[in-house]
């Protein structure tokens, strides 16, 4: 069962180089070593990620396809130890950190939605209001009739 091992955040951490580079998304602990050079979103942001800790946010941000998303397994070599009990303490206050940033990001994205849906409305209601001054005119021109 070597794919669903537990690995501790300090662990991870660990694995954050060109050579060897290891991804936590969704609780999930992928090494991207080998997919490096064929990321089409390049080598450095993956880089970049796996050094911050929990690449979950950056990932969910560039809206990757179902393409994306299917060959993530491919690349999976664990889990993350929420726990983090094998860790130091170190690890397991990181991981205390992370979980709390995510919370704020979670508020953060729930937010976004109530003024993003008024903003989905706006195209419609300039062929509304199109509709509606038709519709005025001819009931004009047929109230105009004698
Ligand atoms: C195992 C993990 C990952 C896989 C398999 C993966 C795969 C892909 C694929 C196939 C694309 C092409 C576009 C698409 O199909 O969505 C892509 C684009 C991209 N990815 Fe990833 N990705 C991973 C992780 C990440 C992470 C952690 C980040 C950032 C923190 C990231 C940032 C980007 C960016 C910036 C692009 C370019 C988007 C564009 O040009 O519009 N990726 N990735």
């Amino acid at each position: 069962m070597e794919e669903h091992k537990a690995f501790s955040l300090s662990e991870v951490s660990l694995h954050s180089s060109k050579k060897d580079c290891w991804l936590i998304i969704h609780s999930q602990v992928y090494d991207v070593t080998k997919f490096l050079e064929e990321h089409p979103g390049g080598e450095e942001v993956l880089i970049e990620a796996s050094g911050k800790g929990d690449a979950t946010k950056g990932f969910e941000e560039v809206g990757h396809s179902s393409t994306a998303t299917s060959m993530m397994s491919g690349y999976l070599i664990g889990v993350l130890d929420q726990g983090s009990t094998s860790g130091s303490a170190a690890g397991a206050e990181q991981s205390s950190k992370v979980v709390a940033r995510e919370e704020k990001e979670t508020t953060l994205i729930e937010r976004k939605p109530s003024s993003a849906a008024f903003m989905n409305l706006f195209p419609y209601l300039i062929p509304l209001l199109i509709v509606a001054l038709a519709f005025g005119g001819w009931y004009f021109l047929n109230k105009a009739k004698p």
